[in-house]
C-alpha cells in the first residue's frame, strides 16, 4: 500500500537530510508507528506519502503508484485516497460536525444523497451521533479529533496519516481516540501513525519503524516505544 525504496529527502542544498535512503512498506490493512525525536523526519515521511513533498532520490509507491513523478493534476486523485489526522485537529470553526465532515465530501464533489447518508454513518462510527449540531467550540478535545478522525474517514480511503493525533489529549481521552483508529484499522485501512506517545506505543503493540535524524534505525514487529535493550 505504502512502498519507500531508498528514499531521501533534502530541504535546502547542503542541509543534512530530513530523510536519509528509507526503505519500507507496508501492507494494506497494517498499522505502522512511527517513531523519533523531534525532527527525526516523522513529518517529512507522513509529507512524502501526501505528495506535499517530493523525494530527492529514491522512489515513492502509493497504492500501487509510484508517486514522485505523478503530474501535478493527479495529486488530487491520489490524495482521496489518504485521510489526514493532526495534532491540532484542524476543523472550520463556523461550521457545525456535520458540516465539517461533510464538508470534505461537498469539495471533491459527492452528490447530497451520498453526503447524507456518509455524514450519520461516521458519526456514528465516532460516536459523535447526537452531536451533529455543535460547533468545534463546544466540543471537548477528544470530540474534536473524533470530529477530525471522520472528516478523514467519510471518503472511506484506504490510507489513514496521523500525526500526533493524541499529542493534545489526555491519557483517558487519547486511548478512546486509539480504539477508534484500531477499528477504523480492522476495516482494512492502512495507517501510519507519527507520534511521541510512548504509553500508547506501548500498550498497542503495532510495528514500529524508528528514525533517528532521517535514518531507519528500527522496523519492529508488535514493537514498543524504546527498543528494547
Ligand atoms: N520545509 C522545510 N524546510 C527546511 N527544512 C525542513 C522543512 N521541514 C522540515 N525540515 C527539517 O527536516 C528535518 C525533519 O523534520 P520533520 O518535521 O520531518 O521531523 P519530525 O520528526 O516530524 O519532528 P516533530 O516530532 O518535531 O514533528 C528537521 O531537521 C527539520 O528542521
Amino acid at each position: 500500500m505504502i512502498r519507500f525504496d531508498n528514499v531521501s529527502k533534502v530541504y535546502a542544498r547542503g542541509a543534512r537530510p530530513a530523510l536519509d535512503r528509507v526503505s519500507l512498506e507496508a501492507e494494506r490493512g497494517e498499522f505502522v508507528f512511527l517513531v523519533g525525536a523531534s525532527g527525526s523526519g516523522k513529518s517529512t515521511f507522513l509529507r512524502l506519502v501526501l505528495r506535499e513533498e517530493r523525494a530527492t532520490s529514491g522512489k515513492v509507491f502509493v497504492a500501487g503508484r509510484e508517486i514522485s513523478t505523478l503530474s501535478q493534476w493527479k495529486v488530487p486523485h491520489l490524495r482521496r485516497q489518504i485521510g489526514m489526522v493532526f495534532q491540532d485537529f484542524r476543523l472550520l470553526p463556523n461550521k457545525t460536525v456535520f458540516e465539517n465532515v461533510a464538508f470534505a465530501l461537498q469539495v471533491i464533489g459527492k452528490p447530497r444523497h451520498t453526503i447524507l447518508r456518509a455524514v450519520p454513518e461516521t458519526l456514528e462510527l465516532v460516536k459523535l451521533d447526537g452531536k451533529e449540531k455543535r460547533y468545534p467550540h463546544e466540543l471537548s478535545g477528544g470530540e474534536q479529533q473524533r470530529v477530525a478522525i471522520a472528516r478523514a474517514f467519510v471518503n472511506r480511503p484506504s490510507i489513514l496519516l496521523a500525526d500526533e493525533p493524541t499529542g493534545n489529549l489526555d491519557p483517558g481521552t487519547s486511548v478512546g481516540i486509539m480504539r477508534l483508529l484500531d477499528r477504523i484499522n480492522r476495516t482494512g485501512t492502512t495507517i501510519v501513525m507519527a507520534t511521541h506517545d510512548d504509553e500508547i506505543v506501548d500498550q498497542m503493540r503495532k510495528r514500529v519503524v524508528e528514525l533517528v535524524d532521517g535514518e531507519m534505525v528500527r522496523d519492529q514487529a508488535r514493537g514498543v516505544y524504546g527498543a528494547l535493550r
